[in-house]
């Protein structure tokens, strides 16, 4: 279809005056990008700017998104039972009166319209709470439209939630006092980033008994303009800096940080002594709190109990080398929780108890009373973790993760992105490194010991046919590159963001110092991202 014939039929289905006269009004040349494609559903959901257009999110999408998905939801359920739980947080386009609440009520009205009988949760909520209302509720979807709860409802999902973390992941035994222990208990600052975390994470923190954090006052309610930070993900380099300010100004150990719907978590420590800060990647905390996990409740299980722990394929695979020492069985998935939440699923339907899952992403699942990522529960567990390392073992989180490393081996990944505007250059650069089918026997001087391609028909040198065992998909390929030296390159497209993302761990040899693991991978990765990526031929941006 043309472009003035599908914005003339978008403006004569488009229910909202406003996005209609944005159209209207334009000149074609500005709005011709909101037209040329549709929004689909990535890695973590349909994810756009409010605008108008099928490329965009408004009401028009999710008035036809509600419907497709209705009909779906009809296709699987018996006719008479299912039900629907939506939340939603504090984002919004005032000018165009689009926002999240909006959205979150027309899907109400779609799915009604279908007989589906669906839960509105009232008021702002985290977004962990819509897996969970799903599971109580046993309703057939949830979505959640992505910040203070206080209807009696949403009320009564939430006090079951934190009945939930305290009987599943919360100690019961205080810590022990090690007898020359040189720490006190640690002392923590908090911020929501402008999102809807903050009521949240401090009843989780005294769901878990531990004494309140220091939240970060200018950034602890919800602002849809997120006026203190440069972009409101707590990845991003200057989240944390009013937080680690705060932090310092207070004389505080460590710093949490949700996202803004309060699904991820992001950490950082400071040094005692010398003041240094250490900003903690999504990796180390995953292997932190799946080794506190597996300590705290997987270890001393019952004889019998199945344990199992899931990380995304583009985490670290420390998590594996733990689940190898210590017993329990350890699985990867493709990126984003729709599809760890999906195995996890499936695991417990064959009597695993799975302790832990995880993505880089710092998206952490801690047990399983949702199969979701939850910023409010790994807080909480989080900050138990380290109150329980400072007392009983006299370590600050930090050194405990170099003792995990010596323990379990010095894993260092060097992850990153480059922005990419042009699906054809990804389409370019995954040929690239494909070689027509003939695998690269060795990159950049490097030798290569396996490949596996994710991309369609799939491959797998690994395996005996060749096949891999994760689906594979021709609109969102990733290759995997294993070298003889231990490294492991993977390369992929944002599922989220016009971005090109590379994932490389190396696992070091025993007796290899961590720095030297650390420049060795630092020089590999830049011949590396050189000869497959080619950044200045393709106009790739850091
Ligand atoms: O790598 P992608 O596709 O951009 O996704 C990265 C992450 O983006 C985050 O924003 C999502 O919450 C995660 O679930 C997701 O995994």
């Amino acid at each position: 279809m043309s472009f003035n014939d599908a914005s003339k039929e978008w403006v004569s289905l488009d229910p909202n005056p406003l996005t209609r006269k944005y159209v209207e009004d334009a000149a074609p040349e500005s709005i011709e990008g909101m037209f040329s494609k549709r929004i689909a559903f990535g890695t973590a959901g349909l994810r756009s700017k409010m605008l108008p257009g099928p490329a965009n999110m408004n009401d028009l999408v999710i008035i036809q998104t509600a419907q497709g998905l209705a009909e779906y939801i009809l296709s699987m359920s018996p006719p008479s039972s299912p039900t629907a739980v939506v939340g939603y947080d504090h984002r919004e386009n005032p000018t165009l009166n689009l926002s999240s609440e909006g959205f979150a009520k027309l899907t109400k009205a779609v799915f009604d319209s279908y007989g589906i009988s669906t839960t509105l949760l009232d008021g702002f909520v985290p977004t962990p709470l819509v897996p969970f209302a799903v599971k109580e509720q046993k309703a057939s979807c949830g979505i959640m439209v992505t910040v203070t709860a206080d209807s009696a409802l949403t009320k009564s999902y939430l006090d079951k939630y934190f009945s939930s973390i305290e009987s599943d992941l919360v100690l019961t035994t205080p810590p022990t006092p090690h007898p020359s222990s040189p720490l006190t208990v640690p002392t923590f600052v908090y911020t929501a980033m402008h999102g809807i975390g903050h009521p949240f994470t401090s009843r989780s923190f005294s769901t878990f008994s531990l004494p309140p954090f220091l939240p970060v006052g200018i950034q602890c309610d919800p602002d849809a303009t997120f006026p203190t930070v440069s972009f409101p993900n707590p990845e991003e380099k200057g989240a944390l800096d009013e937080a680690m300010r705060l932090a310092e100004a207070e004389n505080k150990d460590i710093v949490l940080a949700n996202d803004p719907d309060a699904d991820r978590l992001a950490v950082a420590e400071r040094d005692r002594t010398t003041g240094a800060w250490t900003v903690f990647k999504g990796d180390q905390i995953g292997v932190l709190l799946g080794h506190w996990m597996w300590e705290s409740f997987g270890r001393n299980a019952p004889a019998g109990t199945k344990c199992a722990m899931l990380a995304s394929a583009v985490s670290s695979k420390m998590l594996k080398a733990v689940a190898e020492k210590e017993g329990f069985l350890f699985e990867e998935t493709l990126t984003g929780f729709k599809w760890i939440g999906s195995r996890n699923l499936e695991l417990q339907s064959e009597g695993y108890k799975v302790l832990f899952s995880y993505e880089e992403a710092i998206g952490f699942c801690c047990g399983d009373m949702i199969v979701d990522k939850d910023g409010v529960s790994a807080a909480g567990v989080f900050a138990q973790m380290a109150t329980h390392l400072y007392v009983s073992s006299g370590t600050s989180v930090s050194q405990h993760l170099q003792h995990l490393y010596s323990t379990y081996g010095e894993f260092v990944s060097n992850n990153g992105y480059f922005f990419c505007y042009d699906p054809a250059i990804v389409a370019k650069i995954i040929d690239g490194i494909r070689n027509g089918g003939e695998y690269f026997k060795e990159v950049a001087g490097y030798e290569v010991e396996g490949i596996r391609d994710l991309g369609e028909p799939g491959y797998d040198s690994s395996k005996p046919d060749n096949k891999p065992t994760l689906p594979t998909s021709a609109s969102s390929p990733m290759i995997t590159i294993s070298f003889t030296n231990g490294c492991v390159a993977q390369f992929r497209a944002s599922g989220t963001e016009p971005k090109f993302k590379y994932y490389v761990e190396m696992a070091g040899k025993p007796g290899v110092p961590r720095k030297q693991v650390e420049e060795e991978l630092n020089v590999m990765v830049d011949k590396l991202l050189e000869t497959l990526l080619s950044p200045s031929e393709n106009g790739l941006t850091r």
